[in-house]
């Protein structure tokens, strides 16, 4: 299968007309209100609407509750709905059951404990996302630039596609990539010249070195021989 490689935090046209062209395959829209990255949501049908089928739209939530959920699914119809917060297994399966959607849940791994909690998740999500565990003071639960111990996940396979995140950048992707072989990456803070504004030569480079390193590694070779 190809690697996946998702541009979050998007907020203008020309960044989303970027990431676009450089071959991304999933873009998000934040939708939290504390975050530089956050969008309205006329902003992100608006965005939305750019991708013409190019790439999945992902819409980033945070302990969404359902009325929020359902505005969401009437005007943006996202792909997939990124829950970012500290969403239990159960209220997962609920969204994911309740507003038909396809869901990928976002885990914060530091030590090898909080790979615990991944079976659960596996069971009701379509994805995963793992990704570094914020500091306690955090201001948010995620899109802080930091990176974990990617051998912590070397080759996880909870039997749904898992994303890497956290920390990743044009000059670390790659060995991310080559290090855990799971089968998506994700960036934000990375490919931007400070929070919330993304870089769009940082955004080509972090694809272009994305997709070298698929290609070194041999995901598309991998799944022909598996298939
Ligand atoms: O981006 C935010 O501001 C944000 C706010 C609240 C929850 C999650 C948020 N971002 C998550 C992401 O952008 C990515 O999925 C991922 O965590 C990558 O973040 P980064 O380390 O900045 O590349």
């Amino acid at each position: 299968m190809p690697l996946l490689v998702k541009i979050c935090g998007i907020k203008t046209m020309a960044i989303m007309e970027t990431a676009l062209n450089a071959g991304a395959d999933m873009v998000g829209l934040v939708f939290f209100a504390k975050s530089p990255r956050n969008v309205s949501l006329a902003t992100a049908c608006t965005l939305s609407g750019r991708t013409c089928g190019r790439a999945a739209v992902v819409a980033l939530t945070v302990d969404p509750d359902d009325d929020f959920l359902q505005l969401v699914m009437r005007d943006l119809k996202p792909d997939l709905i990124q829950l970012h917060g500290r969403e239990t297994p159960e209220r997962v399966a609920d969204i994911r059951q309740r507003f038909k959607v396809r869901v990928m849940k976002a885990v914060g791994v530091s030590a090898r404990s909080d790979l615990a909690d991944i079976p659960a998740y596996a069971a009701v999500s379509d994805m995963l996302l793992v990704d570094a565990k914020p500091p306690k003071d955090a201001a948010h639960p995620g899109g802080n630039g930091l990176a974990f111990d990617w051998d912590l996940v070397a080759g996880l396979d909870p039997g749904r596609p898992v994303m890497l995140s956290g920390g990743l950048d044009p000059d670390n992707v790659a060995d991310a990539i080559r290090r855990t072989r799971l089968a998506g990456v994700d960036v934000s803070s990375g490919v931007e010249s400070a929070p919330g504004i993304k870089d769009a030569d940082k955004i080509k480079a972090f694809v272009a070195a994305a997709r070298r390193a698929e290609a070194e590694v041999g995901y598309g070779a991998a799944f022909a021989a598996a298939g």
